[in-house]
Parts: structure tokens; sequence; C-alpha cells
């Protein structure tokens, strides 16, 4: 397939982005953390409740630290040189594109088209490349819309490809108007492929909530009398591309499917269907690579499959076990960090250990290594060596890991062996689809347990990355900008939050489960550096509870008149010990990306995921996968969207109040310990008794007053920006019960 002869220009560069200067800080301030820490544990006294809670929550950001000293120490990336490409590699290899949807009202139809367009369009041979689209809400809307779009992929690909289109996402392209000087043919062209995307939105919209548009068609009838979570398997072929050459007017195959449902049944969510998908995929297209992403991050480069071809291609060429490749993903509407689960010095620090962890969208995976191999099953060239082919490739095994289908089963031999070549239509393999979307089908077997994606968290992603690197495989990072794929942040509010809950909620699973970091850390083949990233992302959710009670601290010290810090003169050390690791713990704080509004939001994410896991520790209840609300463009909004928008925020402002409880609380438990503190000053001339002793708790306090300012000053604000005037008197209750329990007997 390579031609490796000639040409030592490699395809892709790793890029390291190593600095002693960080590393030095680093260690400083770890160093800092640790002499604070020795100097509480030499000073304690037993009965000080607050110097031995200080201790606690100091050895909590002396471990977060050390966590991300860890992550930071060698960040690195990959970057990729497309253009290379057609020089080394002569036959690329097949990719199968997965778009999972789940809830046409939370995921509306035209986003997931628009995800689906782009990923149609990209710059790839289009014979080498299927998209299928698993729909777990089972919806004849969703079904439609995607032949609707298919019949404008024949007008928006070749467009895409004749003009070099770089956003190849049609509602992100179409926002800008066409430059006038452009040459008459592009804009007579332009004219055109904008009124058919046009015409095939409104169709989209018109057929959303009136189902005339399906029911007298044939075509829908597996979709009657069915509901999200009760029905059969439906598999339809909407576009197959058949004997393609790949020119730049064709269209990929485009297939949707939605697997069978039945009430009380567990489906595991998004690592069930993108489990459906591998096997479809295996049956239909058996592509060597899959990529898979949300149904509303649309590709926003439109090489992206190229760029994780340099990747693995240059990797087969020299093999260094890159299990897979995976883009970094933004969001629009926001800038804010916060959004996202992974901060970007996550991302490329653990990048530069073992390699990138999948975050759920815009990777590539390996179709072999889904299936659970492991670097020592592989040879040089990477055949099966013939250990691994007498132990996986039995029948009896195969049925007992793959299930019963036969054609399944041949097609994993196929995909193990490296022979992908299919010779018959899709809709040959209709039947054996439907077999393996079975609500039974998985049913002892090894699918979401060992191979496939993993079943026992609701963070699937980070989940089945430990899996894939606890086997030993590395995995790489592409971090380009713009950013390869773009998707939607929830709004801020409750929405960001059950987000957020959800995340912390997984994370907390995984350190439950069998793939938990906490055990095996010496004996499996992930690197501990790796091990110790993968454990702070699990904690994540933790992370923020010290940072909670630690703002309480100072004023709790200040009304019960106990010290918080050393006194005297180790004040000026005390300063600089605490000063450098606080400044660093809430930089978060003082960026400019942070609110205060999504700090809160991760504080109650935080502490629902508390209840989450132990309520599901105790075996009360099970955790669930709650679809985050997508939203199109903001530019796109029509009038109609606004309204419900603005009436869904209307609704949901009393909840979104709750969520700022804990920040509200915090602010006004630190302005009564300042007003505490400067009556006391003026009734007392102090001369010995508090005197300048408590001025650094003070300090503390006025600094947690600062940093929740924006809250303080929304207080004041009335309507959408404010802060409704119950949660005020919830919080001022607390306070005063605070007040009581600090106060000095
Ligand atoms: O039962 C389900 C639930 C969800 N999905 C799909 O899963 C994707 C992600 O769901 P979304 O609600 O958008 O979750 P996010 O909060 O955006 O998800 C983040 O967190 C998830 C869990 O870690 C990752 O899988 C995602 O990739 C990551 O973007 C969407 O395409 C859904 O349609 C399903 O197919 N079936
Ligand atoms: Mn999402």
């Amino acid at each position: 397939m390579a031609d490796s002869s000639f040409s030592p220009l490699p395809l892709y560069e790793r890029i390291s982005y190593k600095s002693y200067v960080r590393r030095a800080l680093n260690l400083t301030v770890l160093g800092f953390l640790f002499s604070l820490l020795l100097y509480r544990i030499l000073y304690m006294n037993q009965n000080d409740i607050a110097w031995v809670m200080a201790f606690l929550y100091e050895f909590c950001f002396f471990f977060t630290w050390l966590l991300i000293t860890n992550i930071t120490w060698s960040p690195a990336e990959y970057k990729p040189y497309p253009d290379r490409l057609d020089e080394r590699v002569h036959d690329l290899p097949s990719v199968d594109m997965f778009v999972p949807t789940a809830d046409p009202v939370r995921e509306p139809p035209l986003i997931v088209v628009n995800t689906v367009l782009s990923l149609l369009a990209v710059n790839y041979p289009a014979n080498k490349l299927a998209c299928y689209v698993s729909d777990d809400g089972c919806s004849p809307l969703t079904y439609f819309s995607l032949k609707e779009a298919c019949k404008f992929a024949k007008i928006w690909v070749p467009f895409c490809k004749k003009y070099n289109v770089r956003v190849r996402a049609p509602f992100i392209y179409f926002l800008n108007p066409v430059v006038s000087s452009e040459d008459p043919e592009f804009t007579k062209d332009w004219e055109m492929t904008k009124m058919e995307y046009e015409k095939i939105s409104q169709i989209v919209e018109d057929a959303t909530g009136d189902s005339h548009w399906f029911d007298a068609d044939d075509d829908f009838e597996a979709f009657s009398n069915t509901k999200p979570n009760d029905h059969s398997t439906i598999v339809k072929v909407i576009f197959e591309n058949k004997g393609g050459v790949g020119d730049e007017k064709e269209v990929p195959h485009l297939v949707y499917i939605s697997r069978e449902k039945r009430p009380n049944y567990v489906h595991h969510y998004k690592a069930g269907a993108l489990n459906f998908l591998v096997r479809v995929t295996g049956l239909m297209t058996n592509a060597p690579y899959m990529l898979n992403v949300d149904c509303d991050m649309y590709a926003n480069e439109a090489d992206v499959v190229r760029q994780a071809m340099c990747i693995f291609l240059q990797e087969s060429m020299n093999p260094n076990h890159i299990a897979f490749v995976q883009h970094s993903a933004n969001f629009r509407d926001s800038k804010a960090d916060e959004f996202n689960i992974f901060p970007s010095y996550m991302e490329r620090g653990v990048a530069g250990i073992q390699g990138a962890i999948y975050t759920g969208s815009g990777c590539f995976h390996t179709r072999k290594i889904m299936y659970g191999l492991t670097p020592d099953d592989l040879e040089d060239d990477g055949s099966l060596s013939s250990v691994a082919t007498r132990k996986i490739l039995t029948d009896d095994n195969l049925s007992k890991v793959f299930g019963h289908s036969i054609e399944m089963t041949k097609s994993v031999v196929s995909a193990l062996r490296g022979k992908l070549n299919r010779q018959h239509s899709l809709t040959y393999s209709l039947e054996a689809a439907r077999e393996v979307g079975n609500l039974h089908y998985e049913y002892q077997t090894s699918w979401g347990k060992t191979i496939g994606w993993l079943y026992d968290s609701v963070l699937e992603d980070v989940n089945t990355s430990i899996e894939i690197h606890s086997r030993g495989w590395t995995s790489s990072l592409i971090s380009s900008d713009p950013p390869a794929f773009i998707g939607c942040t929830p709004p801020v509010g409750l929405e960001a939050m059950l987000r957020k809950r959800r995340c912390f909620t997984g994370g907390l699973e995984i350190i439950f489960n069998k793939q938990s970091p906490l055990i095996g850390m010496f004996h499996q083949k992930i690197e501990f550096r790796q091990r110790l990233a993968y454990l702070s992302i699990s904690m994540m959710g933790l992370g923020f509870l010290p940072v909670l009670f630690y703002c309480l601290l100072p004023a709790y010290c200040l009304l019960n008149n106990s010290p918080l810090y050393p006194k005297g003169l180790r004040l000026g050390i005390n300063f600089t010990l605490l000063g450098m690791p606080c400044f660093y713990t809430l930089r978060g704080f003082t960026s400019p990306d942070f609110s205060v509004q999504l700090w809160c939001a991760n504080i109650c994410g935080s502490l629902f995921s508390i209840f989450d896991i132990t309520l599901k520790l105790l075996g009360i209840s099970k955790t669930v996968f709650r679809i985050t609300k997508k939203t199109m463009p903001d530019i796109k909004l029509g009038s109609k969207d606004r309204q419900s928008q603005q009436e869904d925020d209307g609704q949901s402002s009393e909840i979104d109040g709750l969520l700022y409880l804990p920040g509200t609380f915090i602010l006004l438990v630190n302005l009564a310990a300042l007003a505490d503190y400067l009556v006391g000053l003026q009734l007392w001339s102090r001369s010995d008794e508090r005197d300048g002793s408590a001025l650094a708790e003070a300090s503390g306090c006025t600094f947690v007053v600062m940093v929740f300012l924006p809250l303080l000053k929304s207080l004041f604000y009335d309507g959408k920006s404010g802060i409704p005037s119950s949660t005020l008197y919830k919080a001022a209750f607390l306070v005063v019960f605070f007040v009581i329990f600090s106060v000095e007997k």
C-alpha cells in the first residue's frame, strides 16, 4: 500500500512543548505546598478544627498539584502533512464514519444533517468513505431529513470539492456572503447551491411536527407504531456508492440504523449505539479505520481524514502502536475552556505521556484494536501473529466474544487478518445487520466488556480510552488551528450543570469499576504517569469540593477567632506559601474565560455527582446519560427558535437560581465575617487579643469576595441575568446557621 522506497519526508511530526521554566515553577509551588503541609503537621493542635480542616484541604491541593505537574510535564501534539500523503500512498484505506443521534427534539435534525454533510464532503476519495447514522430516537423525522440531505449532498459534495471549500457544513459556510468580485461561474454555483440548501432546510423544518410527510410513504413503514424505547431494529441504506472510483462528483455511502429497544432493558446509551455501529459497519463496509463524531460536531476542516491517515500510515511503515488519533474538539458560541470537559493543558499534556485521551468525538479508531487486540498480537508488518491466530480465530472463541452471527464473525476474521475487500452490495448484509442490532445479541458476549466501547461508565470515552492504553497501545493528538471539529456548548445554567454532573459521575464510576486508575497501577501495560493522568480526570468532580470548603474556612476562623494562617514574622512566608498555589489553583478565576456561573455549575455538578455515585454504590439507582441540548448557530436562529428558547429560559430561571445557591452562600458568609471583623475593630481598640492577627484571615475573606464579585453584582440585577431573590433568602438562611455554628462560644 505504501511506497517507502524514496521520499524521506515524514507524514507527520511530533511536536514537544517541554518547558523548563514551567517545570521549575511547578516544582517550586509543589515545594511550597509541601512545606506548608509540614508546618501544619508540626503545629497541629488536636482541638483546633480549623487547623485540621485546613491541613486536609491543603493536602488535597498538594495532591491536585502533583497530578497537574505530572500532566503538564511534557506536553506534545502531532502535526500532520496531508500534502505529502499522495506522493507516498497510492491506495488510501477506507474509513467508516459514525454519527450517533438520540433525540430529534434535543438534537434538531438540521444539526445532524449538517454534521453528516460535512463528513460526506471531506477531502478524501468518496468510494473509500461510508457514513452511518445511528438513531437512538427511532425518529422518522431524522430518517426523512437524512434522505433530503442525501439529495442535497449530490450538489454539495461536488461543489465543495470543485471550489475547495474549507468548512463543509452548509449552515456555517453560507453565513458569509459571496464576494462580488469572485468569478461569475463560482457566484452562479454558489447561489444555486445556497438555494438548494435553503430548500432542504425548509422541507426539514416543515416536516418537524408534521408527520403527514412520511405517513403516506411506504419507506417509512418500519417507523409505524414505534416508540423511541420500543421498536425493532431498522437498517436503511439511504445511498450506496455503487462501483465508485472516487472522483470529485461522487458521494460516499449513507446508511441509517436504529437498534432494537424495549422498555426496561439496558441499552448502554451512546456506547451501546457505537457498538452496534461497529457491527453493522463490519458487515457492510468493514473499513480498517472508524471515525466517530457527536451529531452536533461538524468537520471544520476538509482534510480531517487525510490528516489522521498521515499518522496511521506513517506508523504502519514504522510501527509505534498507535491505536487512535484524536482531533482536539472545540465549541462554537463560546471561548470558555471551562465548557470543555478537558482543559486544553490536559489534552496536550496527556498526549505527551503515553498518548492522547479519547474524548468521545472527532476520533479515528482502528477497527482491529477495537476488537481487542494487544500490540503483542501483531507482527512487525502488522499481520496477526501465529499465537494470536490460534488464540483468537477459533470458531468457539469468535462466537463467544463477538456473538453468534456467522456473518459477523466472518467480518471480524477479515478485519483481524487485514483482508478488507468487500465484493457485495450494502443491501446484501441487511438481514445480518438487523440480527446484530437485536436486543439480546450482546448477551454473554464481550461487547462493552473488553471489546468495542465499554459500558460500565457514562463517561464511556475515558473508560474506553483507559482500556486501550492498558493494553499497551499509544495514541496521538492533532490540535489544529482552526479546530478540526466544532460542536455545540450547552447554554450556561441548568444544561451546563447537568452535563458536568454526568461527566463527573461517569468519572467517579470509573474509579469504582475494573478500569479504575487506582488498581492495577503496576501490572498493566499502561504507563504510571498516564494512569495518574486518568486518575485526575476520574476525580475531576471531587476537585471542586476542597475549593468550596476552603472558601468558607477564612470566614469560619474570623468568626471563631481562631487562627488559620501562621502568625507574626511567618506571615510573609505564609503569603508566599499560600499565594503561589492559590494563584494557580484559582487561575481559572482570573482567566478572561472564567464565569462565576460556570463555576457554580461545576460545584453543583460535583455535589450531585457524589450523590449519584453514592446511590449507585448502594444499589439504589443507576446512572443515566442525559442528552445535552443542541442549538443551531446563533446567527441562523429564526425568530421562532429564539422565542421558544426564551420561553425555556423563563421556565428554568428558578432552577438556575438554585444553581447559584452555593456561590451566593459563600459570598454572604464571607461578607458576614468581614462585617463582624470590622465591627469588632471598632468596638475594641484591640491591643493584644486580635492584634492584626486576624488580618490574614480577613484578607482571605476579601479575596474570596473579590472572586465572587460578579455574583455580588448580579444580586442587584433583576430579571434574566440576576439571581432570584428566593435564592438570596435561602442563602441568607444558611448563613445564619453558619454564623451561629462558627461564632466563638
Ligand atoms: O443514548 C444515547 C445518548 C447519547 N447518544 C449520542 O451521544 C452523543 C453525545 O451526547 P451529548 O448529549 O451531546 O453529550 P455531551 O455532553 O456533548 O458529550 C460529551 O461527553 C460524552 C460522555 O463522556 C462523550 O461521549 C461525548 O463525545 C462528549 O462530547 C450525541 O451524538 C448523542 O446523540 C446516543 O447515541 N445515545
Ligand atoms: Mn455534545
